[in-house]
């Protein structure tokens, strides 16, 4: 029996888990209150009060510090095939001076820091830079503009492989558009198990999400960039952190969203509205992504829990393909199962250069 830590930070929580073999026997959904994590600058600056955080959850469960592994979910390091990763200390100096910046750099070197902890292998795997696209799909109208493929491949692809197992067919010869509804959203076209286009969850492109501005008019962007109003980092944090619901509504709790919208409060409902409105738009770019061939539509994430936010969207887009509902994120599960599968030799584990 292989006992596997898993270490999941994300902007609200550092989710953890203990598995043994492929069964969850503890989990932590690790949540943070905002006013901790609004203290740091960068998510760097966060390493210490994460792992600090990780060892508390540990010590108060009575777990000792002894694993056959530890994963990550990994960062925003330069475009890579998926699959599972030894952390070497490459990846940890390159996470550290990431150009993109969000706490999921941390998961990689929280994960390494407890596998030296307890003398046991430390892997990452299906990081959010997972890059499959199709050609077309990296242009601009400017020459040194490219698009960059930065989106929740883990889960992305974990609920697309459920689902495709689910209905006895394999993710591989399946087209499926997959709409990750979190604190950022994605909407990946994944064509025979592989994401030929999706938006930039992070940065500025895509739907208006609980805490992300999404696309923006770029006329309107430059013009509040050469404002001399805010500094760089400001504007970037008005992409991701305070953008979209959180500036809309002043708040990214979408429970507590939807619940007023679902009553008819005012903003709530329409700026509900125009969230999901966005999400289904790109629903729809994904599935002519996949040339009007979806053999379904994967609803997944937290946000997906919610029965409102899933009925407004489904109004929209049940035209193009059956709307499957798969709420939350299978990504400790998967991680879990990448770190089983490289310690059994069942999968390899790729070198990090
Ligand atoms: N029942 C629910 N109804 C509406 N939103 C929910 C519900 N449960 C969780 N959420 C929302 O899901 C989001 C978290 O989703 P998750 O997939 O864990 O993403 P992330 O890792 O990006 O935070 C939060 O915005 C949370 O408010
Ligand atoms: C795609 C980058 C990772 C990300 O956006 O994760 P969260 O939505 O969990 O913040």
């Amino acid at each position: 029996m292989k006992k596997i830590f898993v270490i999941n930070p994300g902007c609200t929580s550092t989710k953890v888990a203990v598995y043994e073999d492929e069964h969850a026997v503890w989990t932590s959904d690790g949540l943070h209150p905002q006013e901790e994590v609004d203290k740091y600058a960068t998510e760097m600056e966060q390493y210490e009060y994460r792992k600090n955080f990780i060892l508390k959850l540990l010590e108060e469960a009575g777990i000792p510090l002894e694993f056959d592994a530890v994963i990550g979910r990994g960062g925003l390091l330069k475009p890579l095939h998926g699959g599972v990763y030894a952390i070497n200390e490459q990846m940890k100096q390159d996470l550290i001076n990431a150009k993109h910046k969000h706490v999921c750099n941390l998961g990689s070197i929280l994960a390494d820091d407890i596998a030296q902890m307890c003398h046991c292998p430390a892997y990452m795997a299906d990081p959010v830079v997972v890059d499959e696209f199709m050609t077309r799909a990296r242009y601009t109208g400017l020459p040194f503009m490219k698009r960059e493929s930065i989106f929740h491949a883990l889960n992305a692809k974990a609920a697309s492989r459920r689902y495709a197992r689910s209905i006895g067919r394999k993710y591989e010869e399946m087209n499926l558009v997959v709409a990750h509804l979190g604190g950022g959203i994605c909407v990946s076209a994944h064509h025979e198990g592989k994401v030929i286009d999706v938006n930039n969850a992070l940065n500025g492109e895509g739907p208006i999400a609980p805490e992300r501005a999404g696309t923006l008019p770029a006329d309107q962007l430059v013009r509040l960039c050469f404002s001399g109003k805010h500094t760089q980092a400001e504007i970037m944090k008005m992409l991701a952190g305070n953008g979209g619901c959180q500036a809309l509504l002043g708040m990214k709790d979408m429970k507590e969203i939807s619940r007023r919208a679902e009553a008819g409060e005012e903003p709530f409902h329409e700026v509900l509205e125009a969230m999901l409105y966005t999400v289904s738009k790109q629903i729809g770019a994904m599935a002519v992504a996949l040339w009007g061939k979806a053999d379904a539509i994967i609803l997944t994430g937290g946000i997906a829990y919610s029965k409102y936010c899933v009925e407004e969207i489904k109004k929209q887009v049940d035209f193009l393909a059956p709307v499957i509902v798969m709420p939350g994120e299978g990504e400790m599960e998967s991680l879990a199962f990448n770190a089983l599968g490289a310690l059994n030799g069942e999968l390899p584990v790729h070198e990090y250069r």
